[in-house]
């Protein structure tokens, strides 16, 4: 039995217990549906995508005000009188996700671009602002609510059983994490999970982050907001008290518990936490002989406990423990019809591919980099070294479009840079590595090495989340697999990369680089942590690279490592070129072995 299988098991159990449930089992099993969609939005957008939020339940509101308000306000209904009634919660939920979309679009303007904890704050404040202004609107009912919200009707059918409307929250539950698990297994989600190790990887593979960032916030909005609009017509009775921060942070508690990277997780945290305080508000009361909200304190031991012990929640420490019984799911995309990948055509051989003119990079008083000109031509290695500080990591970063210079232009493939973001400098074929390794540590090698084919191909996520992206799919992991091979890294091909020795990370980083089809290849310090056998390798590699035409600059303190490898070499000091040229004449530059204090570490690697 695969994972699959005995997710289907679990659905047709679920499915054969339902006319056996009695009504409070119906209602309890309810809510856990409804939670859960809130809660596998905060899995998308905490767990992958790292953007905590303590505001959902704000979205849930939205959802469940826009369909009460549609159905049941007098200017509504007068103005809808001419439409059957039953299609006015229709109406509601797309009012509902309207209204949550736009909303939600300006709240992430505002607030995304915040770093650190800067966000989650921000998201305290439009929650309680959201709860306020359901409480205080009039037209809203204020503090009492709306009553008298309609059921929901389906061809003339009324859910107004909860039994019947159940099925109904379950469909919309599983078709949700149908969806987003499609979404999480494609390049677009490989590109969600990217956001967590830093913008600066993501954009660098030719992530927009900002976009996904927008894209995901939104997206758990919305899957609130229906979730808001389905307890409305279960309920059938609106007032703001299910969307005050209390809620908000109780649906963080359920990702968190069950597990903020798994999809499952949420179904699993919603259900502990919705029984657990279940019981938890008869027996609490009773034991303390007084009455409050003593759930919440042992909701925050629990999650302390978890963070403590299960810091990724309890859903994975289960699935570990299943999985030993289970055979491997076949991956998704395997057996499609592979589709072309985009390509770039390579520069002629000598081309300058990327010019440095002048470059200026002042840190306040600091000049890191001073006047730097430098080219790199197709076929050639062309080694930057200096002493450490020299400033050569601030000069990868004015080339790759991490940081602007203060003064100077970069031109890549003819093109002025100017300003551009990592992503434009990705997209016109300059692949990079990292001095201190940006990988997804929990994923595999495949899944890294994938990430850097992003901009190869084009499916977005509506065709991920909808499986029409397989072809691309299995181009992208077979482009993926292809690297791998070359950088000699078949054996660890489905190991979590977190797990390799910091060397074979810088690997992987190279295969990820190359796996986007470059012009330019920029490696920083690719030969730390090596052994003299994977350097040899390493080496190797990229004298294929040279030899296929690809200029490749590469900024390393291994001396021995550079001189037998670089076509030019050049070295910087105290931010300043203070030589160019071939290994032997920069071996023999007295200013470099000045530089290097004495002619030791440069000499001796002749
Ligand atoms: N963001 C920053 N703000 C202020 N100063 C900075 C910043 N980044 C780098 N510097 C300074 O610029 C100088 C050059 O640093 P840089 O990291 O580029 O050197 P490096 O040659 O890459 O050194 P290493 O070989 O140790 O990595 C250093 O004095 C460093 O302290």
């Amino acid at each position: 039995m695969t994972r699959r299988h005995l997710t289907w098991l679990a659905i047709l159990l679920l499915a054969l217990c339902w006319p056996l449930f009695g009504a409070f089992t119906i209602t309890l099993v309810n809510y856990i549906g409804l939670y859960s969609l809130v809660a596998v939005g905060l899995v998308m957008l905490t767990g992958v995508g790292g953007i905590t939020s303590f505001g959902q339940a704000a979205f849930v509101g939205l959802g469940a005000y826009a369909t009460a308000w549609i159905c049941t306000s007098p200017t509504a209904t007068q103005a809808l009188s001419a439409l059957p009634a039953g299609v006015l919660p229709w109406l509601g939920l797309l009012l509902g996700l309207v209204v949550t979309a736009l909303i939600a679009w300006f709240l992430g303007a505002v607030t995304l671009p915040l770093a650190g904890h800067f966000l989650p704050l921000a998201t305290l404040a439009w929650g309680l602002s959201l709860y306020y202004i359901f409480g205080n609107l009039e037209g809203l009912g204020g503090f009492t609510g709306i009553t008298g919200v309609p059921p929901l009707s389906i061809a003339g059918y009324e859910l107004s059983s909860p039994r019947v409307l159940g099925v109904l929250i379950w469909a919309v539950l599983l078709l949700a994490i149908w969806g987003l698990h499609n979404l999480l297994d494609s390049r677009e989600g490989r590109a969600i999970r990217a956001l967590k190790s830093g913008r600066v990887m993501a954009e660098s593979m030719g992530v927009d982050t900002a976009r996904q960032r927008m894209k995901l916030f939104v997206l758990a909005a919305l899957l609130s907001a229906v979730s808001g609009w389905l307890y409305a017509h279960l309920q059938r009775f609106v007032n703001p008290t299910p969307f005050d921060l209390n809620i908000g942070i109780e649906y963080l508690f359920m990702a968190v518990v069950g597990g903020s990277g798994y999809l499952w997780g949420a179904v699993l945290g919603a259900t502990l936490i919705t029984l657990l305080k279940e019981q938890l508000q008869d027996l609490l009361p009773r034991l303390l002989g007084a009455s409050g909200n003593f759930e919440v304190i042992v909701f925050g031991l629990l999650m302390l406990l978890v963070l403590q012990r299960a810091p990724e929640g309890l859903w994975p420490l289960i699935a570990a423990w299943v999985n030993k019984f289970l055979k491997p799911v076949k991956p998704r995309a395997q057996g499609a019809a592979i589709v072309a990948l985009a390509r770039h055509t390579l520069p002629p051989a000598g081309q300058v591919v990327l010019q440095a003119k002048d470059v200026t990079k002042r840190f306040s008083g600091l000049v890191a980099n001073n006047d730097v000109n430098l080219d790199v031509k197709s076929g050639e290695v062309h080694a930057l070294i200096g002493p450490n500080g020299a400033g050569k990591s601030t000069f990868f970063n004015m080339i790759s479009g991490v940081d602007d210079p203060t003064s100077g232009t970069v031109t890549l493939l003819g093109q002025a840079m100017a300003g551009k973001p990592s992503r434009a400098f990705a997209a016109l074929g300059l692949g990079r590595t990292f001095q201190h390794v940006r990988l997804l540590g929990q994923r595999s090698v495949l899944e890294n090495v994938a990430v850097g084919a992003h901009l190869r191909a084009r499916r977005g996520w509506l065709a991920a989340m909808l499986r029409a992206d397989r072809g691309e799919e299995a181009a992208l992991l077979a482009e993926a697999r292809h690297q791998i091979e070359r950088c000699g890294l078949t054996q660890y091909i489905d190991t979590p990369a977190a797990s390799l020795p910091l060397g074979q990370q810088r690997i992987v980083e190279i295969a990820r680089a190359l796996a986007g089809q470059p012009s330019i290849l920029l490696l920083d310090e690719p030969a730390a942590g090596l052994r003299h056998l994977e350097k040899q390798a390493l080496a190797q590699l990229l004298t294929q690279l040279r030899a296929e035409g690809l200029a490749v600059l590469v900024v390393e303190h291994d001396m021995e490592f550079v001189m037998n490898l670089a076509d030019r070499i050049t070295v910087l000091e105290f931010g300043t070129v203070i030589a160019l040229g071939t290994p032997a004449e920069v071996q023999a530059n007295p200013r470099v072995m000045e530089a290097y204090l004495g002619s030791d570490v440069v000499g001796a690697a002749a």
